[in-house]
């Protein structure tokens, strides 16, 4: 456990960084650090592996004060994540990866090995290991970063803005590889964003802090979208968190009713007999969704229903055919139906098949249920 017990960073001009900060972090979870600009997340990131020492109070890892260790054996135990990966840009990915080991007394050949894995870890292809930094793209120097940081095996991840750089598709697949390499690991991961989005996606806990450096709320992300302890911190998880809280709760209980398909390369006249208010999902040979038919659009097409002219789908609902179960939320439910364009999502089983249909309606219906039940927290 990485414990702050009323610590405070006062820098040499004044600024109070770092407010009489109390903070239990778990082993084993993702913990985020989230607030505005100057809030003193990197500061408070930064005391955890002594690059800031606090003015007051005390920081601990597993109960020991970390001013009992010198730096670098501390560091030892830290990887530190940053953002643009902080690379060494005339040493190959290879050796990047590699450098700390080699620093420890690992053997050259057998670090290397190792980063060769690490890099597969981090889903990139060994080919990338001879190239310099500079020869990959922002998303994968991070992905570098953070294979490096995991070389030396440490409990203990710091990330600081690791994906702040990158593009938005970027991020979230390195934000879903974090996630997948975490569930694996299994490490103590200490994260800092500015980023609320990004804090509900990945924190395991989420602590929010104010300007001044001040914690405002330290829950899970479910808690923090349901019960904002103030003004404060439910302007800052956004007007939206209602709808975003839904992300929090299964959707086994949204019942999967019918919904009207037909098979690509059907007569448009038999197609136009299977509509449901105008509307019917158009599968393949293994009735995989592929897009929508309306009344309209199969008066202006030619004989029989092709690939080629359909209106895009919404997003996709996953269910287990067999179980009725599902891994989607109550979230995932309403924006398959919401984004449909014929308000019915579109439910399917593993294999992608259609396996029915799901409407705004049943999912409000359900979100009542889990309310009356007690699943929603309050
Ligand atoms: N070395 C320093 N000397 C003086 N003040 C500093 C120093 N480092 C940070 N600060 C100040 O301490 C406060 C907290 O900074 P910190 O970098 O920890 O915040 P942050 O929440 O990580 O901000 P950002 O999201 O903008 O990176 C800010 O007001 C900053 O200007």
């Amino acid at each position: 456990m990485i414990e702050f017990q009323s610590v405070t960073k006062r820098y040499p001009d004044g600024t109070v960084a770092v407010d009489a900060l109390d903070l239990a972090i778990e082993d084993g979870g993702i913990t985020v650090l989230v607030g505005p600009s100057g809030c003193g997340k990197t500061t408070s990131l930064r005391m955890i592996n002594r690059m800031v020492d606090p003015s007051e109070g005390t920081v601990l890892i597993d109960g020991r004060d970390v001013r009992a260790q010198s730096p670098s054996a501390l560091r030892r135990g830290i990887g530190y994540v940053i953002q643009n990966a902080g690379l060494f840009p005339h040493r190959t990915v290879l050796d990047n990866v590699a450098t700390v080991p080699v620093l420890t007394g690992t053997g050259k050949a057998a670090a290397r090995k190792r980063a060769a894995e690490l890099l597969e870890t981090v889903g990139l292809p060994a080919a990338f290991a001879k190239r310099y930094p500079a020869q990959l793209s922002g998303g994968q120097q991070q992905r570098v970063g953070v294979a490096r940081a995991l070389a030396a095996d440490p409990p203990v991840l710091l990330m600081d803005e690791p994906f702040s750089a990158v593009d938005p598709i970027v991020r979230d697949d390195l934000q879903e590889e974090l996630l997948r390499l975490q569930s694996e690991l299994g490490k103590t991961i200490v994260f800092v964003t500015h980023d609320i989005d990004e804090a509900i996606k990945l924190g395991d806990k989420v602590a929010v802090l104010r300007v001044g450096g001040r914690l405002a709320q330290f829950d899970t992300p479910s808690a923090l979208l349901a019960n904002p302890v103030d003004d404060f911190v439910a302007s800052f998880v956004g007007r939206d968190r209602g709808y975003r809280a839904l992300g929090f709760l299964p959707g086994h209980g949204v019942p999967v009713g019918p919904v009207s398909s037909v098979p690509v390369g059907t007569a448009v006249d038999t197609a136009r007999g299977q509509l449901t208010d105008g509307w019917a999902v158009v599968v393949d040979d293994a009735k995989r969704p592929l897009g929508w038919v309306s009344a309209d659009l199969l008066s202006s097409s030619g004989d029989a229903v092709s690939a080629e002219n359909l209106i895009s789908g919404g997003s996709l609902y996953s269910v287990d055919a067999e179980s009725g179960g599902t891994s989607g939320s109550l979230r995932n439910a309403l924006d398959a139906a919401l984004s449909s364009p014929s308000g019915v999502g579109i439910a399917v089983d593993s294999g992608g098949a259609v396996v029915g249909g799901i409407t705004a309606d049943t999912v409000i219906a359900a979100l009542a249920e889990a309310r009356r039940s007690g699943e929603v927290p309050t």
